[in-house]
């Protein structure tokens, strides 16, 4: 498969080792200086464009690749607003795009989980539930992408939390989600239930940046052929 990387920082980086370790081949990486590559004529080399950028970048180059008409797997996170109106324009145009918040096979499993664990604890008034996520101090957005897709979930199982916010609240109707930024941490996401009785914990460590970047490749594959909106909930069948 013919890959175009838009965005060659960390996840960048570590997607080149593991797509080219598969035998895929990178055509096209494209940063910050060399933005004339993601035009039609150089895009079109590609089978799929992955895109690991920035918050401010993502929407413009998810529909420059939409222009090339080339299928589109983003991971940037912190820019959860203008995804509505891509994924509109993904099924208007008949393209491909594929986002999830995070692409490791592990923390997949681990929404799942958080739900399953959301919907147990949706009658358990005696619980109160916080999040905590920590990250590398380098990270742009905060909350992160992986700590609000947990927190929808809850949000949409424990009727007694209604919104959440990015501090700590002592307004029992606010999910608490505190970020925590410590270098080198790939990425940890804590759901704590507390009760005067007792506490339940579910915890997702990262280990490096491998888990996210082989996800991204597997769905780049699973992208092929495709067209719609989709998350890496459809590619791992869950
Ligand atoms: N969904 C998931 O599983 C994961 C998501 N992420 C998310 O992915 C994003 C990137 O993370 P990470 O690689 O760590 O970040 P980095 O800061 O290491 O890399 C960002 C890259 O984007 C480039 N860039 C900036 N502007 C543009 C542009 N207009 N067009 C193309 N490239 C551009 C930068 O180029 P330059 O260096 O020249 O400025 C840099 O190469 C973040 O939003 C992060 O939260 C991260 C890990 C996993
Ligand atoms: O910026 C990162 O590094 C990460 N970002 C994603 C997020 O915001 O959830 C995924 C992972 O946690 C690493």
């Amino acid at each position: 498969m013919k890959i175009a990387l838009i965005g060659y920082g960390k996840m960048g980086q570590a997607i080149d080792a593991i797509a080219t370790a598969k035998g895929h081949e990178i055509v096209l990486r494209i940063d910050a200086n060399n933005q004339h590559l993601l035009e039609k004529e150089h895009l079109s080399q590609a089978d799929v464009a992955i895109e690991f950028t920035t918050p401010e970048t993502a929407y413009h180059n998810v529909l420059k690749c939409f222009e090339a008409h080339v299928p589109v797997v983003s991971g940037t996170t912190g820019w959860l607003d203008k995804l509505p109106e891509v994924q509109a324009l993904c099924i208007s145009q008949e393209q491909a795009f594929l986002h999830a918040t995070n692409f490791s096979i592990g923390v997949n499993i681990f929404f799942e989980v958080n739900k399953k664990l959301a919907a147990l604890m949706a009658g358990q008034s005696q619980y109160d539930v916080q999040m905590e996520e920590i990250h590398h101090t380098h990270k742009k957005d905060a909350p992160s992408g992986t700590a609000l897709t947990l927190a929808e979930q809850v949000l949409a199982s424990v009727p007694r939390k209604t919104a959440w916010s990015n501090d700590v609240s002592s307004e029992p109707a606010i999910l608490s989600i505190i970020s925590k930024r410590i270098d080198p941490a790939p990425g940890t996401h804590t759901i704590t239930y507390t009760s005067a009785i007792d506490d339940i914990t579910i915890t997702h460590t990262a280990h490096s940046r491998e888990g996210f970047a082989a996800g991204a490749v597997i769905a780049a594959v699973w992208l092929q052929g495709k067209t719609g909106v989709f998350t890496m909930r459809d590619v791992l069948n869950l």
